[in-house]
């Protein structure tokens, strides 16, 4: 059976219910989020795979997903590097920086150097928000996690795909389809397009929000942040 999807204009919009009428601050929603894709990584690749993690942010909340997974990530044991090209003044972002940064977690320029010196990957590139063509300096980074033989955790949506349509036909993108990918509160339909394992965190949404927004709530077990729920926008 097929997933009840969130549209990304629909997810921008429960993201704002949220944290008007829902009471919770951003810091929250990404501290939340974060976790949930640091429990992904852990559960694909725990650290006695190859401790090595690199994560590609990119200038959004998408991006700010991947600094908080980092930092839990470190304290599982993991040695991160950060790839955060475009480096937002927001002070949320700032504070994050320095967290990470204090635990001496690097910040490279360089991507397609730092893929050879990694075991795996977090795509937090571009989530809800991305549309069109992919501008610099991400080309060379979309590019390289396609051509890479690496796995891939990406966060909400692999990046360069078309929110409601999936990847594009042709061109930068098209061949990309990372392993592991982690719906934040609920799948985007681009989900019907991905072939790798599948999970949905999220676990601080009420049932009345999930009713309003036509979305299901896994069944969470135990202290888990995280559930997997299948492939290609089948439930398993
Ligand atoms: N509900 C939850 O659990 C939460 C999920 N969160 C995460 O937030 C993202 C959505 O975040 P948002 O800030 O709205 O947007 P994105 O991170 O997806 O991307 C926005 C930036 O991306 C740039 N952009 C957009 N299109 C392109 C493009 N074609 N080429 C290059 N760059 C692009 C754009 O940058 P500018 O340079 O144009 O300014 C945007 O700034 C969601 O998916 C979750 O991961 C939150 O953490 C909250 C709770
Ligand atoms: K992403």
């Amino acid at each position: 059976m097929a997933f009840k999807t969130l549209s990304a204009k629909a997810a921008a919009a429960l993201d704002k219910e949220l944290m008007s009428t829902g009471a919770f601050s951003i810091d929250q929603l990404m501290e939340l989020a974060g976790l949930s894709v640091s429990q992904v990584v852990y559960r694909v690749h725990p650290p006695n795979k190859g401790n090595r993690v690199l994560v590609a942010c990119g200038p959004g909340n998408n991006g700010g997903d991947g600094l908080v997974a980092a930092r839990h990530l470190r304290h599982y044991g993991y040695m991160p590097t950060i790839y955060y090209p475009k480096r937002s003044k927001n002070e949320l972002y700032q504070r994050l920086a320095k967290q990470l940064e204090d635990l001496d977690v690097p910040f490279v320029d360089d991507f397609p150097t730092a893929i050879n010196s990694t075991d795996h990957i977090v795509d937090a590139v571009f989530g809800f928000s991305f549309s069109g063509e992919v501008r610099e300096p991400f080309p060379a980074v979309i590019r390289a996690m396609e051509e890479t033989k690496l796995p891939v955790t990406s966060v909400d949506a692999p990046s360069s795909w078309n929110i409601e349509t999936g990847p594009p036909e042709s061109g930068l993108g098209s061949k990309f389809h990372p392993g592991f990918l982690i719906s934040l509160t609920a799948p985007k339909p681009l989900v019907k397009h991905f072939k790798g394992r599948h999970f949905v965190g999220g676990r601080f949404v009420s049932s009345a929000i999930a009713k309003k927004y036509d979305f299901e709530i896994p069944e969470y077990k135990g202290i888990d942040q995280i559930v997997e729920v299948g492939s290609g926008g089948e439930r398993l």
